[in-house]
């Protein structure tokens, strides 16, 4: 992917929207989370299916993620709306881990989401409170023009992370990296992939499984790294290229395909969790323009 340097963007006098708008917004983003834990086949996740290859989480473990997480969304929200410094939203998104952590047992299932949904939604209500449209590309953008420097100067909330020894282990760009470029994958690859999907007429979980192939084909995705190696994400890039070029969610035997990869992905115990994520956060972006378009929502 391109790479992006953020200019950073001096912040407006602050801005309020709304609470109804924060609320929207949140339950956007706790949607998105439900639609990517819903969806299967998706190799090597947790679904309603099983467990993918986690033997420490179930989908009752991601319910109650969700539902630590239901007010964290539209407080991030309201932050970004009144031009809050990086600081504060971090702050916003450490406390919203340690409600998840407390939830789940312990159980990492969202931290990445608490960060990138986190961003994102932020943007969002900084959008609506200037009035603009709840563009995609547009609320990706902002976030390396409002945060960029911030995000990537920032002091690890932990050292040891298995992001952070899979970057240093193997390179490429990580969480911080994607958020401070302004997503590339999603604007690039995951939006233009769901949308051509429905636009081909495909039902809503063959567009899903399209979209998250195409994120998996590209994505340097830390916790495949963490748990496979060089090699484990070669491997999930080829194969995942490989079922698109198939003919993707077109070919009458992409359900099938998609389910002998998970159990591929499960035998190696590979985890995309960083795709999953950026799933959710296409879902997301997606249903805010659908909710711009129906609802006159800037
Ligand atoms: C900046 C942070 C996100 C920390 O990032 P870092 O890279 O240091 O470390 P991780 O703790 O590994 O978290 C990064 C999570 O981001 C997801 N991710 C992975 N690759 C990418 C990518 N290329 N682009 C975007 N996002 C990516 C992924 O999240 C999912 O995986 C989580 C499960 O991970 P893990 O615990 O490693 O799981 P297991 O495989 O089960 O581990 P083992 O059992 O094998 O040990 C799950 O949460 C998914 O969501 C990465 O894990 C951020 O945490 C941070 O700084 N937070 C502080 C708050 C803050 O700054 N907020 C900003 C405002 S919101
Ligand atoms: N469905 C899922 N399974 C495992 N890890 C994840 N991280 C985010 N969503 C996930």
């Amino acid at each position: 992917m391109a790479e992006f340097v953020p200019q950073t963007l001096p912040l407006q006098s602050s801005t309020e929207i709304a609470p109804g708008i924060s609320q929207v917004i949140g339950r956007a983003a706790i949607r998105a989370l439900y639609g990517e834990l819903a969806f299967y086949p998706k190799p090597g996740l947790v679904s309603p299916v099983d467990n993918g290859a986690h033997s420490d989480m179930t989908m009752a473990t991601f319910m109650r993620s969700l539902f630590s997480l239901r007010t964290y969304f539209p407080a991030i929200t309201s932050a970004g709306a009144a031009g809050a410094e990086f600081p504060v939203l971090r702050d916003l998104g450490i406390e919203a881990e340690r409600r998840m952590m407390a939830a789940t047992g312990g159980i990492n299932t969202h931290r990445g989401a608490i960060f990138n949904l986190g961003l994102l939604a932020a943007s969002a209500g900084r959008h609506a409170a200037e009035g603009l449209r709840l563009d995609a590309n547009s609320i990706c953008l902002a976030i390396p023009a409002f945060w960029g420097r911030a995000i990537l100067g920032a002091t690890p909330a932990q050292p040891h992370s298995n992001g952070l020894k899979a970057t240093a282990n193997h390179g490429g760009p990580g969480a911080r990296e994607e958020a401070a470029a302004g997503y590339p994958v999603l604007r690039m690859v995951a939006l233009p992939a769901l949308r051509q999907a429905r636009t081909r007429g495909h039902g809503e979980d063959a567009c899903l499984a399209e979209t998250f192939f195409a994120i998996l084909a590209v994505l340097n995705d830390t916790n495949i790294l963490h748990r496979a190696g060089r090699d484990g994400l070669d491997f999930v890039q080829r194969e995942s290229r490989a079922w698109l070029d198939r003919g993707g969610a077109g070919h009458p035997s992409w359900f099938t395909s998609a389910v002998r990869l998970h159990r591929a992905f499960c035998d190696r115990r590979i985890s995309p969790g960083g795709a999953a994520d950026l799933l959710s956060c296409t879902l997301f972006l997606d249903g805010l323009e659908a909710l711009a378009d129906r609802q006159g929502v800037q």
